[in-house]
């Protein structure tokens, strides 16, 4: 991000964020409500375009984005949801059940492969969100408020699994008011101080 603002009216939302992000690596972005991290997200995406400034994306082809509440398919099993973005690969069922299995495996979700989606709780969905968005192979992760539901626990589950995509080599950015959240981002961008 080379000089990035944005305003939807008169004053700014924010001004002059300058930053680069590598393979591997995750930044939080903070900053209290309406501070314009959600914007900021979809500017990373390529939803907005920016007022001032640009965004180059080197080597990004796929980009995902996990939402602050889990969107899943009420009468889809987990494994369903982590197998759609295998097929929409190319993968074939017989080879992409078995990675599917494997990525709920290493989400602590194998347990609840055959579960349908409205029996899970808030922190097992979020968790299945993460997995799905990882079989979509993203070059970048958007993940937007991952903990603001969740109870101690849970939330202490997602953030292992936040740690666990940028050592696969994802890029990740988070939006986030949660303490904890942060503290396991090695980088921060604090917004709301244009
Ligand atoms: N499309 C839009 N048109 C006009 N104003 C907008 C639009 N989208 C967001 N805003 C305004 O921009 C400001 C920042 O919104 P944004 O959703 O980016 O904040 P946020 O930091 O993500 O907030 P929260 O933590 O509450 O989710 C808010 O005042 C919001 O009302």
């Amino acid at each position: 991000m080379d000089g990035v603002g944005h305003t939807f009216g008169e004053t700014p939302l924010f001004r002059d964020v300058t930053f680069g992000l590598d393979r591997g690596g995750m930044l939080a972005l903070l900053g209290p409500s309406g501070s314009g991290k959600s914007t900021m997200l979809s500017i990373l995406a390529g939803f907005i375009t920016p007022t001032w400034g640009r965004v180059v994306r080197h080597d990004v082809h796929r980009v995902g984005w996990v939402f602050q509440n889990p969107h899943g398919v009420p009468r889809r099993t987990a494994l369903d949801h982590v197998t759609l973005p295998l097929l929409t690969r190319g993968m074939a069922r017989s080879a992409a059940e078995p990675v599917a299995n494997g990525i709920l495996d290493s989400f602590n979700l194998g347990h609840l492969s055959q579960s349908l989606f409205r029996s899970l709780s808030g922190g097992e969905a979020q968790r299945l969100m993460l997995a799905r968005a990882l079989a979509s192979a993203p070059d970048l992760l958007l993940v937007d408020e991952p903990t603001a539901q969740l109870d101690p626990s849970s939330a202490a589950a997602v953030i292992q699994v936040l740690d666990e995509l940028q050592d696969r080599g994802v890029m990740v950015i988070v939006a986030t008011h949660d303490d904890r959240v942060s503290e396991a981002c090695a980088r921060s961008l604090r917004m709301g101080q244009p």
